[in-house]
């Protein structure tokens, strides 16, 4: 692997219960925790390896430890970190995330958002090494390349900006003080209420933005009277699709064009930092590379969660999903 700051992992839900009751097959065959046989288009086997393959037994739990664990750890150690969850519509992108809900929802099924909050301010409360923190948090939609804050409705289109001391930052961005773990889901479930949600043929309830949340920490430490910063953000795409397949006309198929723009950048962006010496990272093609450069690139940590439908009818959608976060074919 050219660039181990870089995790990309592919997740396949179970087969849904209409998926089974049409008596779908599955479109992919598993090899081991890495690699897997996929069912082309034109019925031929492909393989693919990743980094790791969570199969439809995955645990959250599981998805937690190898993507997120040692983000936050490096967050509470002054780097920054990114987990993006993509995918088609219908795929598993919230269900990863977030659970069946942010708020209400057993441990078993409690997405990664839940887990990393709670394990930063564990990690905060726990270390002896930390004297004082400070956890503050933004969330943002990007909807039709407009930056929409989540916490704040009334500023709808917030500019991204650079600065030597706070780097890559949201101008105008609200940004609110979070003592706690159930403070943190508070807000988010709050934030998560706003987001817009568009009606295509594919899915009745399919997110039309890509959602970012953004833990800000900051620490003095007894070591030294150094302030660190560090913060994790927190990615939930929305779903890539065939503008074909979805008949979607108007506003909708806009909206359809815009995130597969922003999707493509983003996959060339994480190509250009998984090439051994990339010369170019062409961050400032969407809005959402442009958030996400300092949380991508340099020393940061970034995981990156190809969630995929199992089931053969969807198998395009899904071979593109694979092919966008494409570790290595052998
Ligand atoms: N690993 C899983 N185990 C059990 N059920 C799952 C799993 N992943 C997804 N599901 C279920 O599959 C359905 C679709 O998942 P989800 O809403 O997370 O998709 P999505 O990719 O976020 O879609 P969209 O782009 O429309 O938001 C949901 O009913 C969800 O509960």
């Amino acid at each position: 692997m050219s660039n181990s700051n870089v995790t990309v992992c592919v997740r396949f839900r179970p087969l849904s219960h209409k998926e089974r009751k049409a008596n779908d097959k599955v479109c992919f065959k598993k090899l081991d925790s890495e690699s897997f046989v996929f069912k082309d288009e034109r019925d031929e086997d492909v393989i693919f390896s990743f980094d790791k393959v969570f199969y439809d037994d995955a645990e959250q739990s599981d998805v937690y430890n190898f993507l997120a664990v040692p983000i936050v750890a490096d967050a509470v150690n002054g780097i920054n970190g990114t987990i993006i969850s993509y995918g088609q519509t219908g795929a598993g992108k919230t269900y990863s995330m977030e659970g069946p809900s942010i708020l209400h929802c057993n441990e078993l099924k409690t997405g990664l958002v839940q887990r990393v909050v709670n394990d930063l301010f564990e990690c905060l409360r726990t270390s002896e090494d930390i004297t004082t923190w400070t956890v503050k948090l933004s969330m943002v939609e990007i909807y039709l390349e407009k930056v929409r804050d989540l916490l704040d409705l009334s500023k709808d289109n917030l500019q991204i900006k650079e600065s030597k001391s706070q780097g890559i930052f949201i101008y105008g961005a609200t940004e609110i003080s979070i003592m706690n773990s159930s403070d943190a889901l508070e807000r988010l479930s709050e934030g998560i209420a706003n987001r817009a949600v568009g009606e295509t043929q594919m899915n009745l309830a399919s997110s039309r933005s890509h959602c970012v949340y953004i833990f800000s920490v900051q620490h003095g430490s007894t070591a030294d009277d150094k302030v660190r910063a560090g913060k994790i953000v927190l990615v939930d795409l929305a779903g890539s699709e065939k503008v074909e397949k979805t008949g979607a006309e108007g506003r909708v198929l806009d909206e359809a064009k815009t995130i597969n723009k922003s999707l493509s950048a983003l996959g060339n962006v994480i190509n250009a930092l998984t090439t051994a010496k990339p010369n170019h990272v062409p961050y400032r093609d969407s809005k959402l590379t442009r958030i996400l450069q300092d949380a991508l690139g340099g020393s940061s940590r970034a995981a990156l969660l190809c969630c995929c439908s199992p089931s053969s009818s969807n198998a395009p959608e899904s071979l593109s999903t694979i092919r966008f976060g494409t570790r290595h074919i052998p």
